[in-house]
């Protein structure tokens, strides 16, 4: 078990304990010792296969596509969401729809856990599946539609599109401490993320364009408040910040946002109110459950403005949001992935859409493993 126990990253910004004692310059080779022994361990991808659909339910993967071309035609923020999911599915014990289950018997589940407090989709999740069910009752599993959704999220967001094999199972349970721990903090630094994203399998280059993901969506202030106003406990902004996207954020996030107040409205251009609801289900776009913190949309610049470019040169600026983010220029390899990726966007794209085929790939879970549940939120 690589993933567990030693592996353990902390979410919380403050009480952090680093995974290292003493990081010390060897860590490279750890990172490789990492990659070997997973390289080693046996995976499941042998019983996934591309268009594994195509006797049991041939239309499964235009019906996602469908799906998720109308709800976006309502809402264009639910591509940002459907492919946050994913990262949050696939990190935490495989890509195995653990993350869409719901608390049972006053048992967690990972929805609950303080990583995915914002995470939002499920609700456009139970949308797709009943349309899967209503064509092919009990064949297209939870697990799929995360993949395959968060794959037309990308294109829609102005990514690339990459191929997808499919046949991955739902889990039985809900990792909601595994979660917790080890789904990556925004506040890490590059050595922590590096070594998280390593016990994946995923190198440098790898990670740099993943976090590619961060040029749609928005973020809210509490995930970077502590960079304008009090960075590190010094009363003082993050000096690594470039000082007029300072004073942007600033305008966004006051400091009264530190305590996520409920008085804070949405910002009209971070969070565009929703047109007359099309359907009561999508709930986690409605007024009550809407986050109340302003925050800043990663495509600030406007939207649709080349998916990966924005995001690579901002953090050449010291215009990163996240403090995760801004990381990426601190250690020399993934600046220098940044640089490429900054100046070449064909390169991000290939790159990126390759990172995304391996997150979706992630311990996946096959015949007879597992099961192919009727309601996503609920194990059978
Ligand atoms: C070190 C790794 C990562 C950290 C610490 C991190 C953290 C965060 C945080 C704190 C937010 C803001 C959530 C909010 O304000 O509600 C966010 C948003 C987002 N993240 Fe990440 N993230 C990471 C990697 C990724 C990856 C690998 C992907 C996808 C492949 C991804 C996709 C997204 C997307 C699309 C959003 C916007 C969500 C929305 O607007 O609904 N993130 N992330």
């Amino acid at each position: 078990e690589t993933k567990k126990g030693s592996q353990a990253v902390s979410w919380s910004p403050y009480d952090a304990p680093s995974i290292f004692a003493d990081p010390s310059p060897s860590w490279p080779m750890f990172l490789s010792t990492k990659l070997e022994k997973k390289v080693e361990e046996p995976d499941n991808l042998g019983s996934l296969r591309y268009d594994y659909y195509n006797e049991s339910c041939p239309q499964a993967e235009q019906i996602i596509r469908t799906t998720v071309q109308e709800l976006y035609k309502l809402r264009p923020n639910v591509s940002a969401a459907l492919l946050r999911l994913v990262f949050h599915d696939c990190f935490v014990e495989g890509c195995d729809a653990s993350v869409l289950l719901d608390a049972v018997n006053g048992i967690d589940s990972e929805k609950d856990s303080p990583p995915n407090e914002s995470l939002k989709g499920f609700d456009l999740i139970d949308i797709i599946k009943l349309e899967l069910e209503e064509a092919c009752p009990g064949v297209v599993s939870c697990a799929d539609i995360v993949v395959l959704a968060a794959r037309e999220s990308v294109v829609l967001a102005g990514g690339p599109f990459y191929p997808l094999h499919t046949g991955r199972r739902d889990s039985t349970v809900s990792f909601s401490e595994v979660a917790a721990y080890e789904l990556p903090s925004p506040q890490d630094d590059l050595y922590k993320t590096i070594a998280s994203f390593a016990s994946r399998g995923f190198n440098g280059r790898e990670t740099v364009a993943l976090l590619g993901a961060h040029s749609t969506g928005m973020i809210h202030c509490k995930f970077f408040l502590n960079r304008l106003y009090n960075f590190a406990g010094t009363d003082e902004p993050d000096p690594s910040m470039d000082t007029e996207f300072l004073a942007l954020l600033r305008s966004r996030c006051n400091n009264s946002h530190a305590s996520s107040s409920p008085s804070s409205s949405p910002s009209s251009s971070s969070s565009p109110s929703l047109s007359p609801s099309p359907s009561s289900v999508i709930d986690s776009f409605s007024p009550s459950s809407l986050p109340l913190e302003t925050g800043m949309k990663m495509d600030y610049e406007g939207p649709g403005l080349g998916f990966g470019t924005l995001y690579y040169q901002s953090l050449l600026q010291g215009r990163g949001i996240l403090y995760v983010d801004q990381q990426l220029t601190a250690g020399e390899e993934t600046e220098n992935w940044v640089r490429a990726y900054a100046s070449d966007v064909s390169l991000f794209r290939r790159d990126f859409a390759l990172a995304m085929m391996k997150l979706s790939n992630l311990q996946v879970l096959t015949e007879p493993r597992g099961q192919v549940r009727l309601n996503c939120r609920l194990v059978i």
